[in-house]
């Protein structure tokens, strides 16, 4: 599994697709890791070098002692992109992975010419509710936010799935350490200013019933962006790319195909 050391942390990332393709890069939602893509990502067609990444603290990258910055997170991102050699990409971000994807696009536009804003916004939450959400998760683990975490993640008719009870045993497994220290990013974000200076190719994306990032949120940050697209999908909570992975590939596949994102012949 390839990974990037950085000066202070060791980030995990992968690729699929074309390695020569026109490059799409993903980053996940809090309490995910980088398999939040792994049902989308053969749905994608050719011509794309698809790279997810887990973010600081998630998944199979280094745990830093919280609290992190959002800052932080751009910087790695940043960096792990500059590590590849890429250059404008389209670059995917859900939830955290979408405030991380506003930040990176206002500070090196050169990383980025496309921008997928899924179930995401320029702010998100108050303090006061992140505060409650880290109390509760430093009192009684992750396992202590699991049940509300589930509701609000999947739509009313997929909280039985195979999918919840696999996404909720991943959210227990990640470390409280870096949990904490990505809601201290959120917590500490509003990019409504610097969002709405951004002028490039922007589609969002919602979920009809997510319970995180309600569709109204998510339109209120993407009309920030003149000229941007707004996508809902229905039947699906805050995670639409797991309970709805076709219906997700065919939009993204949609804005790619209009802003011309795919490899020379
Ligand atoms: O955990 C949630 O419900 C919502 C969330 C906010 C930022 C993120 O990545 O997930």
């Amino acid at each position: 599994m390839p990974e990037i050391t950085l000066p202070d942390v060791t980030l995990h990332w992968q690729e699929a697709g074309d390695p020569q393709g026109a490059p799409v890069v993903f980053a996940h939602a809090l309490g995910t890791d980088a398999r939040l893509w792994d049902a989308l990502l053969p749905l994608m067609p050719g011509g794309l070098r698809l790279i997810t990444y887990d973010l600081r603290g998630h998944g199979r990258s280094a745990v830093p002692q919280p609290p992190y910055s959002m800052g932080a997170l751009v910087r790695d991102t940043e960096r792990l992109l500059d590590g590849l050699g890429l250059k404008e990409t389209v670059f995917v971000g859900l939830s955290i992975g979408g405030m991380v994807a506003q930040g990176l696009a206002v500070k090196r536009l050169d990383l980025v010419r496309g921008l997928v804003l899924s179930n995401t916004a320029a702010k998100i939450g108050t303090p006061k509710q992140w505060q409650a959400r880290m109390a509760a998760v430093e009192a009684g683990g992750m396992a202590a936010i699991a049940p509300a975490t589930i509701e609000r993640w999947f739509a009313r008719g997929n909280r039985s799935s195979p999918e919840a009870a696999l996404w909720r045993a991943r959210l227990e497994a990640t470390p409280a350490a870096g949990y904490l220290g990505g809601c201290a990013a959120v917590s500490g974000t509003d990019f409504y200013t610097p969002t709405s200076g951004l002028r490039l190719p922007t589609l969002g994306i919602a979920g009809s019933e997510d319970g995180s990032t309600p569709a109204d949120l998510v339109r209120e940050t993407v009309d920030l962006i003149p000229g941007a697209d707004f996508r809902l999908i229905r039947r699906s909570g805050h995670l639409p790319c797991v309970e709805q992975p076709a219906a997700y590939a065919e939009i993204l596949t949609g804005f790619l195909d209009r802003i011309g994102h795919r490899a020379q012949a």
